[in-house]
């Protein structure tokens, strides 16, 4: 079984994470998990504190050599702030308490029911761990998940669909994202149409795309959005919403490539893989919505538009020409890629003040702010990746088990030769 904790307040010393359950002998480079760690502090819209940090790891256990050992695996992130609000956040006696007090509840925060739920008189005990600087440690968490899947050739990629008001041209959910920008010469939707499929020689299905170019097309755009003009028109509406003292949400969409079927089970409520996912994505601070496929749109269809049809051929096994299941059917992935979304709120803490009331003196007030983010969903992508990445892969530690690497990829191998006795 797979597991991981995590513990940090937003301006204490650091962010720890422990893993537990990963075999020995995956290769985990510090530098992999950093370069997840700088994405998510990217992405326009980002506030002041991003300018602080810059997230590194630090493994403490389980790791030597850059190989995993099979015990658990301890890694902290230091925060930076920490420097400016040790007097205030020192976890013994010294910590001044009486200091930087808040008692003004920011309406969309946690801060009225975190108050009332623990019994807080000062709000800053329930910011402090409610906050997405949280993140952090599950993208740290997500990126070894992530390294364990390279290694069975699964890949994960998500783009931002929406900002505000501005979305992406809808992206047929049957073809694959563009492997070019708009005016490239990218992959025709018939051959798009033909990739993809869970028969021999491509055990999971095909990405149809050049993953790499899209990673770098992605990386390149400050909102991670595939679509040059429609990222263009996402970094006016941040740069409105700043201007008017305001906040956007927005949409992210992840897809998995190269995972095979079986993932998860029908068997049992808690171990379906659909549950799952959205149960993780959902966990992601402003989070409020999460779509599998077609999603709420297939809601308004029928069925013969939105069902899947099976096809077999000898040299591609069992296949489909749609995906608007999004890879997973009866909560087990059946061979085509994982295409989830999420809907991410506006920034509960707005320059333009909310009306709310204080917590000690009942007054109403508006609220004052200091500093924010203005638009975080670029960043919430990258969160999206990682809690993904660790759904999945606790699913194949399930599945193929495994005290070490090689056993596991030996486990998966076989399972993989014997879908090839079944098409
Ligand atoms: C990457 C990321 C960055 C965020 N930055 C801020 C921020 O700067 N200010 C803020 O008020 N909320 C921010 N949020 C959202 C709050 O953390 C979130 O709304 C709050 O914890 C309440 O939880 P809920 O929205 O899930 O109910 C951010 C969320 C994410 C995922
Ligand atoms: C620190 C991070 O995000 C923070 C998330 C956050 C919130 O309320 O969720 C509020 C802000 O914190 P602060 O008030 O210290 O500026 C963000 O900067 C981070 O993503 O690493």
């Amino acid at each position: 079984m797979l597991r991981y904790l995590t513990a940090g307040e937003s301006h204490g010393p650091a962010l720890t994470v422990i893993i537990e359950g990963l075999p020995a002998g995956l290769a985990l480079p510090e530098d992999y998990v950093n370069r997840q760690l700088a994405r998510r502090q990217g992405g326009y819209g980002r506030g002041g504190r991003m300018r602080i940090e810059q997230d590194r790891v630090r493994f403490l256990a389980g790791v030597r050599g850059g190989f995993t050992l099979g015990s658990p695996v301890a890694l902290y992130i230091e925060n930076r702030d920490w420097a400016s609000w040790q007097e205030i956040m020192d976890p013994g006696a010294a910590a001044r308490l009486d200091q930087r007090v808040v008692t003004r509840p920011r309406p969309g925060h946690a801060d009225l029911a975190g108050a009332l739920k623990y019994g807080h008189r000062d709000i800053r005990n329930v910011l402090e761990r409610a906050s997405a600087r949280e993140t952090a440690a599950r993208v740290a968490a997500g990126s070894v998940a992530r390294r364990l899947l390279e290694e069975l050739g699964i890949e994960i990629i998500g783009h931002v669909v929406r900002i505000g008001p501005v979305a992406a041209p809808e992206l047929d959910l049957i073809r694959e994202m563009p492997s070019t920008p708009p005016g490239g010469a990218g992959k025709g939707p018939d051959e798009a149409e033909e990739d993809g499929g869970c028969g021999p020689g491509r055990p999971g299905g095909s990405p149809g795309v050049d993953l790499r170019r899209l990673r770098e097309i992605l990386d390149a755009s400050p909102v991670y959005c595939l679509h040059r003009e429609t990222a263009e028109a996402m970094m006016r509406e941040i740069d409105r919403a700043r201007e008017a003292g305001d906040s956007l949400g927005g949409v992210f969409e992840i897809r998995v490539y190269g995972l095979p079927p079986g993932l998860g089970s029908y068997v049992h409520w808690d171990r379906r893989l659909d549950g799952r996912l959205a149960g993780a994505l959902m966990s992601i601070q402003a989070i409020k919505g999460v779509e599998i496929g077609l999603g709420f749109a297939g809601a308004a269809l029928p069925g013969s538009q939105v069902h899947d049809e099976i096809f077999y051929s000898r040299e591609r096994g069992f296949h489909r020409r749609t995906n608007r299941a999004g890879g997973l059917e009866g909560g087990v992935t059946n061979g085509e890629p994982l295409i989830v979304r999420a809907a991410m709120k506006p920034i509960p803490t707005l320059y333009k003040p909310l009306r709310s009331v204080d917590l000690a003196s009942k007054e109403p007030f508006t609220a004052s702010v200091e500093r924010s983010d203005v638009c975080a969903v670029p960043a919430a992508c990258v969160v999206g990746e990682a809690v993904v990445a660790w759904e999945l892969a606790a699913a194949c530690v399930e599945k193929f088990g495994g005290d070490t690497l090689q056993e596991m990829k030996a486990n998966y191998q076989q399972y993989l030769d014997y879908l090839k006795t079944r098409i």
